[in-house]
């Protein structure tokens, strides 16, 4: 895993624009895959900028987002599809129909997963994910003990991710019990990674990732065997790391 150190989240949402913006100019159709988030929000803003300054076209780009939770329909200020409308597409020339994030209230979620496993595997896969991590070290919605094997599936949330998320929420009962999620394996055959981690709040997971084993129980530890994975942390996010 190649590590680019910089000062700040701004620092960390400006680097991450750049990667992107330049790899959209280079292949106008590339699959970028998206995260939500506090994590990327300053780099969807990044991006809204360029775009509206330097005209960086996203016509011909596909997205695919990780997860989005379950019960939450499309007009729900907390679900995945709207906070991605309000923080990016609707900012930008992307095809709304290019756009692509589960749905969260359909009545057969299964099937959903399947749908959109064989949506991903029809579009030939991601070009670049972009990823954030849990403070228990998920990737996408994937909780501690998720198979590395998984693709698209339903997760139960644990009661430290919905505590995390809280924050967007009214109040606790408010956030969602389940989700649907890209599985490990379906995020592990992008052909490129982009993990941005930021602040104090996730020094541990970054050096749990860094000097811990590849084990189900903290699911980002399976990075470590991807061949093309950049982390983008910022001085916050490094501090309990050794060297
Ligand atoms: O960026 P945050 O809000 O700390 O969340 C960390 C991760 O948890 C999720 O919100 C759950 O999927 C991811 O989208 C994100 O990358």
């Amino acid at each position: 895993m190649n590590i680019i150190k910089v000062k700040n989240y701004d620092e960390m949402s400006r680097k991450a624009a750049e990667m992107i913006i330049e790899k959209v100019r280079r292949t106008p159709s590339i699959n970028l895959g998206l995260a939500t988030g506090g994590t990327p929000v300053g780099l969807y803003g990044q991006l809204v900028q360029d775009h509206q300054k330097n005209g960086t076209s996203y016509k011909k780009v596909q997205t695919f987002n990780l997860d989005e939770y379950i019960g939450l329909s499309y007009d729900n200020p907390n679900s995945y599809r709207y906070f991605m409308n309000e923080q990016l597409f609707n900012f930008i020339d992307i095809c709304p129909g290019n756009t692509h994030v589960p749905l969260g209230n359909t009545k057969d979620p299964q099937q959903e997963c399947a749908d959109y496993e064989a949506l991903l595997k029809k579009h030939g896969g991601v070009d670049l994910q972009i990823l954030g991590i849990g403070s228990n070290g998920h990737i996408g919605f994937n909780e501690p003990g998720t198979s590395f094997q998984s693709e698209t599936h339903i997760i139960e949330l644990t009661e430290s991710t919905r505590e995390a998320n809280a924050r967007f929420f009214n109040s606790m009962d408010e956030v969602p019990t389940h989700a649907i999620t890209m599985g490990i394996a379906s995020i592990m055959r992008s052909k490129e990674i982009l993990l941005l981690i930021s602040g104090e709040k996730k020094s541990d997971a970054l050096t749990q990732l860094l000097q811990g084993e590849v084990n189900e129980n903290f699911p980002a530890s399976i990075l470590k065997t991807h061949p093309c994975v950049t982390i983008i942390a910022d001085e916050a996010a490094l501090g309990k790391v050794a060297g």
